[in-house]
């Protein structure tokens, strides 16, 4: 299930990624109810067959890349072996795909069981047959994958090892953006089981009358909503009194919130996307005085960045801190807004980018989400109170307001714009909306196809558009030096350089007791072997763009020769410090994080054949994504309302004291130790001190590598 919350999480930061489920071609080829002897090593007409299926896979997902469809492939197979990887390893090699394993090592037992019910439960392989006797033959299936299962141990290949559900993270040879963000989502990833809340205010005075943005006070209805609210909880949740709120810092989000007497923290993060110069103005004004912008705006919504604003795609980026928490957090209840929370809830369900920013969210609702291995079950409780309706759909091709548009509409979008509100009753099945999880084993990136390489490199050259209150007077650095982009010809090319021949990106002191902690526990695994091996390719953008080592340093536990072991509670920034930061009205308090808990998230161990995800479900996540990702750049004090940079690496949350209320709020900053690397500076200008200042803006949004996972197939 990991490699599909890899595969969506790269997805909303707008990376084109698509899963290759071995397990999907195997059933396709030779049925679905294989009994586990199929999957027995020494029995030779299953291993032709399951290595047809690894073969068949292999060929679509490089077929994908060379269409230049895609930039990271999740190669969902077992690659449980030294000789399977390696054929792996050659295959991409020879077509300019760079690999990075990711294996997943479990000895706890519980977890084990824990995930083997879950995949006998929702495996298709499983479906019809007896629960009792789909977990012996899954067992079975397991224990002769651990016959012959091999850890990986090349120093010179690009890995992560999650040991025990992640509470600690071995990382070998990672490098550049999208390697470091996969670890940096591992590191916070969380998949035990819990509930989340999302409900936007009660309704607005600016709700009522059709302004957009804005802080105003709830309405009368509005306050009628916070007044409801904690019964609301108390009656459709459990333990509702253990749910963190989450707010904005706005008022009408505190307001809310105000009669919960749960624990609650307000994140700046969360505040609404910023309208800018449409601010406090209605849909009909906007059109009237910026009549350009609101036909580009209803042409490519998510795309679209408000004059002086923040488009979603913006929003996105500086809510990826707040998903990070969430993924670590039990039950947390977010009050926030229609843009915000499109943004989150498409996260959970899967929505591609296109349908984001016509998600309905209605008011006066709170929504459930249920993460489970294979699906996030939804729910709606709507409470009784009359409030206005602030979705705008999007309007039809060819109407008025789209004269200057020149895409016509995405039926799809159409139709969720136009699909009826939800109720509070539970979804049935088909209502339902699929989503990820499934157990990952290799993961591969590539770049060397992409023949976009150029234009890639030219997007990140050229200066990006205005940002709330800040001129950018600088162009950004060059992109990294591509390599030679192969032709895209069926014939075998020239092997690119090896990941593993790059240097090595982190080296850190021996902690010896630990290492021969970690160490025994790999031996252990390897006899007890429970795994899920999955790789990632890298392309050549980011080879040479190490993990900032500070953004690692404070959870490292042991290194050596290159290879980290991370713990991963509290994440990659924990412990980084933040001495005397300003921006506008807060002052930061010292060199805490934000509450983190520790994360770990169950491991996907031996993941197995369970890929329930259909083929349908693979579809769904290949949405083709543009990579043209905007730089969004964080100026303190600039009123950016926190507008982050695109990589979390380069940033942290921080409790923070707001200077007018005294209350703490948990905001994100760059996380300065952390820019050295991947963050070259750029100068803007500071509206308000008309001072130049120094921001952060990521190198490239360059497409990166391909991904390629493995399970028990
Ligand atoms: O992106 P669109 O669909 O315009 O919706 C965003 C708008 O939703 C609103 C309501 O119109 O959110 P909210 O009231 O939840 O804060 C505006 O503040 C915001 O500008």
């Amino acid at each position: 299930m990991v490699r599909r919350k890899i595969c969506r999480y790269l997805q909303w930061l707008g990376i084109e990624a698509k899963v290759f489920n071995v397990g999907n071609y195997r059933r396709k080829l030779f049925g679905t109810h294989q009994p586990h002897s199929f999957f027995d090593p020494t029995n030779p007409e299953g291993e032709r067959s399951r290595n047809e299926a690894t073969n068949a896979a292999l060929k679509d997902m490089i077929h994908w890349f060379r269409k230049d469809e895609g930039t990271v492939a999740l190669f969902d197979a077992t690659n449980s072996t030294k000789v399977k990887r390696e054929l792996l390893l050659q295959e991409c090699e020879r077509n300019g795909v760079q690999v990075m394993f990711i294996e997943s090592v479990c000895e706890d037992e519980a977890i084990q069981l824990a995930n083997a019910i879950e995949t006998q439960t929702h495996s298709p392989d499983y479906e019809q047959m007896e629960p009792e006797l789909a977990l012996q033959d899954f067992k079975a299936r397991t224990r002769l994958f651990k016959e012959k299962y091999e850890t990986i141990v090349d120093r010179d290949q690009a890995y992560i090892k999650l040991i025990d559900a992640g509470s600690d993270v071995i990382v070998n040879r990672i490098k550049g953006y999208v390697q470091s963000r996969v670890v940096y989502y591992l590191m916070n990833l969380r998949i035990a089981p819990r509930n989340i809340y999302f409900s936007r205010h009660g309704e607005s005075l600016f709700n009522v009358m059709g302004l957009l943005g804005g802080d105003s006070e709830l309405s009368a209805r509005g306050k009628q909503y916070a007044r409801a609210l904690p019964e609301l909880l108390s009656t459709h949740i459990p333990n509702a009194d253990q749910l963190t709120i989450w707010t904005s810092t706005k008022k009408r989000t505190i307001a809310t919130a105000k009669h919960l007497p749960n624990k609650k923290l307000a994140w700046q993060a969360l505040d609404e996307l910023e309208a800018g110069k449409a601010d406090a103005l209605t849909y009909e004004q906007v059109e009237e005085q910026f009549p350009d912008d609101f036909a580009k705006r209803d042409n490519d919504k998510y795309n679209y960045r408000y004059q002086d604003g923040e488009s979603y795609r913006d929003v996105v980026q500086r809510l990826e801190p707040v998903l990070m928490d969430l993924e670590r957090q039990e039950n947390v209840l977010i009050i926030g807004h229609q843009a915000i929370l499109r943004c989150l809830y498409a996260y959970f369900m899967n929505h591609s980018f296109e349908r984001l920013p016509y998600l309905k969210i209605p008011l006066h609702t709170v929504i459930q989400l249920t993460p489970r291995a294979y699906t996030c079950e939804e729910r709606r409780f709507k409470v009784d109170i009359e409030a206005v309706d602030t979705h705008r759909p999007k309007p039809k091709a060819g109407s008025p307001a789209v004269t200057k548009a020149a895409a016509p509409a995405d039926p799809e979008v159409q139709a969720l714009a136009t699909a009826p509100e939800p109720t509070g009753r539970p979804l049935t099945d088909a209502e339902k909306p699929k989503i990820i999880l499934s157990n990952m084993k290799t993961t591969t990136f590539r770049d060397a196809l992409h023949p976009d390489a150029a234009s890639v490199e030219s997007r990140a050259a050229s200066p990006a558009p205005a940002q709330a209150q800040v001129a950018a007077t600088a162009v950004a650095p060059a992109a990294p030096v591509l390599a030679p982009v192969p032709a895209p010809v069926p014939a075998p090319v020239p092997a690119p350089a090896r990941v593993s021949q790059a240097p090595v990106s982190i080296a850190k002191p021996l902690v010896e007791e630990k290492a021969k902690q970690i160490a025994a526990a790999l031996k252990q695994a390897t006899a007890v072997g429970s795994i899920a091996n999955p790789a990632i390719a890298l392309g050549p953008n980011d080879v040479n763009t190490p993990i900032p080592e500070s953004a690692l340093s404070a959870p490292l536990q042991s290194s050596n020769n290159g290879e980290t072991t991370l713990k991963s509670a509290g994440g990659p920034a924990a412990g980084l410090s933040v001495n005397s930061y300003s921006t506008g009205s807060v002052s930061w308090k010292s060199a805490s994080t934000p509450p983190m808990s520790p994360v770990p998230s169950i491991p996907e161990s031996m993941s197995a054949a369970a890929q329930a995800a259909a083929e349908a479900d693979d579809a769904a996540l290949s949405d083709n994504q543009d990579l043209d990702q905007c730089c969004s750049c964080p100026i303190p004090g600039t009123g950016s309302k926190g507008v982050s940079a695109s990589s979390s690496l380069e940033q942290i949350a921080v409790v923070a004291v707001d200077n007018k209320s005294k209350k703490e709020v948990a905001v994100t900053v760059p996380a300065v130790t952390a820019v050295a690397v991947e963050t070259p500076k750029q100068v803007a200008v500071d509206n308000k001190s008309k001072k130049e200042v120094a921001v952060p803006v990521p190198a490239v949004r360059q497409p990166v590598a391909q991904v390629a996972t493995a399970a028990f197939v």
